[in-house]
């Protein structure tokens, strides 16, 4: 079942055209990664994805609604981290994901939080304010709070770019798990080619706002004639 349907998205910011008519799905369970050099304008695409810019043209559908006209209810059903989203650093670890799991609704947010600390491995850390934590340990928690309302669409903007490769290691895993196991969907950026030929299960390569290349990993090895994802990155980038 189709979760997310973009088609045709747009935007421009003053006198930079930052996407340029990107379409993309995600179906239940899927793993799409989204690639492509810096500026080439994925964070662009999410933000439009997640409500939080407008596009100049294109439409978005979410669980089959249009997402202009159901902002509430399509948003309730999807959750997003990234290490540039600052969560409230006076807060205890614990206090930030029990803030979120009231503002989500969530039913019993106190066993959820329970879950989430334990998932994440933030049990030594709930009680350290997240102002006080390092780069890796806050991305773990952002993790934690995209996870509060249990989505059905996860949106992550380079999942693991504070991480040390144990932790790295860990969470993809653990994010692989959830797709495999809970049916969740998951759109991705990163830059780290090892660990979206590992996790994802289609591929758009981005450049100067366009979609110039989609795939499975192996076929676009296969398209590229490349030996790795590494290098179609550079085929592609370089091209
Ligand atoms: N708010 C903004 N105002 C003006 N220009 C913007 C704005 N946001 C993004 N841009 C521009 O749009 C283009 C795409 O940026 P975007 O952040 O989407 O790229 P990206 O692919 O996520 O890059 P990176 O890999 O570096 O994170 C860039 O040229 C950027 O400078």
């Amino acid at each position: 079942m189709s979760i997310l349907e973009a088609v045709d998205l747009k935007k421009t910011f003053a006198n930079v055209t930052a996407v340029d008519g990107v379409s993309l799905d995600v179906g239940t369970g899927e793993i799409i990664g989204l690639l492509g050099p810096n500026g080439a304008g994925k964070s662009t695409t999410l933000h439009m994805l997640l409500g939080l810019i407008t596009p100049d043209s294109g439409s978005i559908r979410m669980f089959g609604m249009e997402l202009a006209g159901h902002r509430v209810e399509a948003l309730s059903r999807i959750n997003f981290a990234a290490s540039y989203v600052d969560l409230p650093g006076v807060l205890h670890v614990r206090e930030v994901l029990d803030v979120f799991a009231r503002l989500y609704g969530v039913r019993d947010p106190k066993s959820r939080v329970g879950e989430l600390i334990e998932l994440l491995d933030l049990g030594p850390l709930r009680k350290r304010k997240v102002m006080e934590l390092s780069s890796g340990q806050r991305t773990r928690v952002q993790l934690a709070k995209a996870l509060v309302n249990e989505p059905s669409l996860l949106i992550l903007d380079e999942p693991t770019a504070n991480l040390d490769p144990d932790a790295g290691d860990r969470i993809r895993s653990l994010l692989v798990r959830l797709a495999r196991e809970n049916g969740r969907a998951m759109l991705i950026t990163s830059h780290n080619m090892q660990e979206v030929e590992r996790m994802c299960d289609r591929i758009h390569f981005m450049s100067s706002g366009r979609i110039v290349a989609s795939g499975s990993a192996a076929e676009l090895a296969g398209v590229y004639g490349a030996e790795s994802l590494e290098e179609v990155f550079l085929k592609v980038a370089r091209s």
